[in-house]
């Protein structure tokens, strides 16, 4: 049987609806709507995209969205600077600093600039700590919409055995310590890993977060498996461009229970998931409750 098609943009619609309404009530009872700066160095095309998509998706949901631009020479003292004036900048809730950065900067340098209550991202060491210790603090946008779709399709994830093959700061490690956190059994594979496919077949959650097209076959799949593609990769297929993820997903489907689609899967939670980080943050930062979604 093929499986279920988990359809990501749906859920993140949903989510967005709702996160619309409260950003709305935010406004009323704080005079202003929560407000989104997202800072983009260089031109590199898909950033220039995902920035442009952020954008409106912010905007739509009834905040404001501002973004900053530095040319692709700009150097390591002048984004920290961009940065440090939106931490001192009041009416900025969340900042975003967009990658990848052009390489004769330190992303880890300018990522730690950034005021660790307005990091929406969460990629500082002050929230990458919170997360580790499971304390309070802002969660990466992608690795918290893989939990939402996973529990859209398994209630409860404790005891569930998951195999994260990637481990970035942006998506394999938090998505790692996000599955811990929800009791789940958790291998993190990787480039070194040996006898992959084998790792593969033994996961009742499988997330690819790997960037390398269709890397995870098939016959990797066990049935029954909810099977996450968090990978984004553009192909040329037959003279056309096209977006693949990490799985072989024609492939995948005939043995998954759930599978997520590129596009239309993980992408647009992401998105979600960093709008209602903006809320919490904005909400926080006024020393009132988050929002209740
Ligand atoms: N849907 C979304 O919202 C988002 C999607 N993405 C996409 O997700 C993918 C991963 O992104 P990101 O985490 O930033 O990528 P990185 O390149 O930072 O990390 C890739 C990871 O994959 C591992 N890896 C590479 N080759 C293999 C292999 N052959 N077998 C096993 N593991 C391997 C690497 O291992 P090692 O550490 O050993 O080098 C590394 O940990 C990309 O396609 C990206 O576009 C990213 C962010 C958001
Ligand atoms: N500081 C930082 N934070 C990020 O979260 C971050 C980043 N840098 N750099 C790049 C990656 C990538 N990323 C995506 C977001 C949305 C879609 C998305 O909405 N994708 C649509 C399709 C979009 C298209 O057609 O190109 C989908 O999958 O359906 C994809 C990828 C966030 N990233």
């Amino acid at each position: 049987m093929s499986a279920r098609i988990i359809d990501g943009k749906a859920i993140a619609s949903a989510l967005r609806e709702r996160i619309g309404e409260e950003a709305r009530a935010f406004a009323k009872a704080h005079g202003a709507p929560p407000c989104l700066a997202v800072v983009l160095v260089g031109d590199d095309p898909a950033s220039q995209v995902y920035v442009r998509n952020k954008g409106r998706a912010t905007r739509e949901s009834g905040m404001i969205s501002i973004e900053k631009r530095l040319p692709a020479s700009a150097s390591e003292a002048e984004v920290a600077a961009v940065v440090r004036a939106l931490n001192e900048d009041p009416s900025i809730d969340g900042i975003l600093v967009q990658m990848p950065l052009p390489v004769h900067i330190d992303a880890h340098s300018v990522i730690n600039e950034i005021d660790p209550a307005k990091d929406v991202d969460g990629l500082t060491e002050t929230n990458a700590g919170r997360l580790l210790l499971g304390v309070q603090g802002l969660r990466p946008c992608t690795p918290e919409g893989c939990v939402i779709l996973a529990k859209s399709v398994r209630d409860r994830l404790e005891g569930l055995r998951a195999v994260v093959v990637g481990r970035s700061i942006l998506v394999g490690k938090p998505l790692s310590l996000l599955l811990l956190a929800e009791n789940c059994t958790v291998v993190m594979a990787h480039s070194k890993t040996r006898d992959l496919p084998e790792i593969c077949r033994s996961a009742d959650i499988l997330c690819a977060a790997v960037g390398r097209p269709r890397l995870i076959e098939g016959d990797w799949v066990k049935k029954g498996a909810v099977v996450l593609d968090i990978g984004i990769n553009r192909v040329e297929e037959d003279g056309a461009a096209r977006l693949v993820g990490d799985v072989d997903f024609e492939a995948a489907k005939e043995r998954a229970e759930a599978i997520t689609p590129v596009p239309g899967g993980v992408g647009p939670m992401t998105i979600a998931c960093l709008l209602r980080n903006t809320l919490i943050a904005a909400a926080r930062r006024r020393g009132v409750r988050g929002p209740a979604i």
